[in-house]
């Protein structure tokens, strides 16, 4: 395989280019050239860049492309499709990362524990006492999307003796959870609500002004889902003016950039979109990358084919 020219659109793991520069002529968008974009036949990408038509259309002789995440809302699957081209990503290895990072983002901000730990750091508690926080355990919980992150995030809420209730496109009955066919009623009946589905047209904007209101001053939102899942400036203005109680926020709607605002609020927990980047979990979906490539060019199934 090592003459199959492989493009990464931009750092993404060492151990990842270290295992595809021994496998394949490892490109990035800096060295290729018109002499070797003919043998690009791979893309490796993650959730920073987008794999657009211009890039598909750049590289005649892609195959497919093989992103580092279990969201492929970069990639412009429709084009791939049009043009015949393999999509992998990253499932459920991942899963267990994201909903331990939600729990601890639901934690961290209704416990108030990253304010508490500067608190001490900062010597206030020798002066007085840490101010009351708020319980997590037996919290309403509202999950957007069950697929496998958000059943993994309801199993672990589960565990806090929270009731479960979910919002998505379908019932799940099997899943022995309420369901709500419309995200008001999902937000009006929770007071902790995770975003964990997948960004599509869809679910562009699905947590606006009227969810964050049907919250309430005393909700909570946890978005390990997409920036784009919630109307950002809407949700800056509602934790200002405390119509929202808190956020937990691994995602942002324009990466790496985080609104001002929010920089200076004690009720918001920020997260540099890592929810899923332990060494263990990484490895696990560096190995994925790999093996769907390896089974493309060997002709096998794919390991988790997106198309
Ligand atoms: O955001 C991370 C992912 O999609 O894996």
């Amino acid at each position: 395989m090592e003459s199959i020219g492989v493009l990464m659109t931009c750092p993404i793991y060492g151990y990842l280019e270290e295992e595809l520069a021994k496998r394949f002529r490892l490109f990035n968008p800096s060295n290729i050239s018109e002499e070797n974009v003919n043998s690009i036949r791979a893309v490796v990408c993650n959730t920073k860049i987008s794999v657009d038509s211009v890039l598909i259309d750049s590289l005649p002789k892609l195959e497919i492309v093989s992103t580092f995440s279990v969201g492929y809302d970069k990639i412009d699957i429709a084009k791939c499709r049009e043009k015949n081209i393999r999509v992998t990503n990253t499932p459920d290895v991942l899963s267990e990362d994201v909903a331990d990072t939600a729990i601890g983002l639901a934690l961290a901000v209704l416990r108030k524990i990253c304010v508490s730990d500067q608190y001490v750091r900062n010597g206030h508690w020798i002066k007085s006492d840490f101010p009351l926080t708020t319980k997590f355990s037996g919290k309403a919980v509202g999950i957007v999307g069950l697929g496998r992150i958000g059943s993994a995030i309801a199993k672990r809420a589960a565990a806090f003796g929270c009731p479960i209730s979910y919002y998505s496109r379908s019932e799940k009955t099997e899943s022995g959870y309420k369901y709500y066919p419309n995200i008001l009623d999902l937000a009006s009946n929770s007071e902790v609500l995770f975003v964990a589905c997948t960004l599509t047209k869809e679910t562009y904007h699905i947590v606006n002004r009227q969810v964050i209101d049907a919250l309430g001053p005393k909700g909570v939102i946890i978005n390990i889902g997409r920036g784009q899942h919630i109307d950002q400036p809407e949700l800056v203005s509602a934790l200002s003016e405390g119509r929202l109680g808190g956020a937990g926020l691994d995602v942002f709607e324009n990466e790496p950039e985080v609104p001002e605002q929010l920089l200076g609020l004690e009720n918001v927990v920020l997260s540099p979109h890592a929810a899923s980047d332990t060494v263990e979990t990484c490895n696990a979906m560096a190995d994925l990358v790999l093996s769907n490539l390896e089974a493309h060019f060997l002709n096998k199934p794919l390991l988790t084919p997106v198309v």
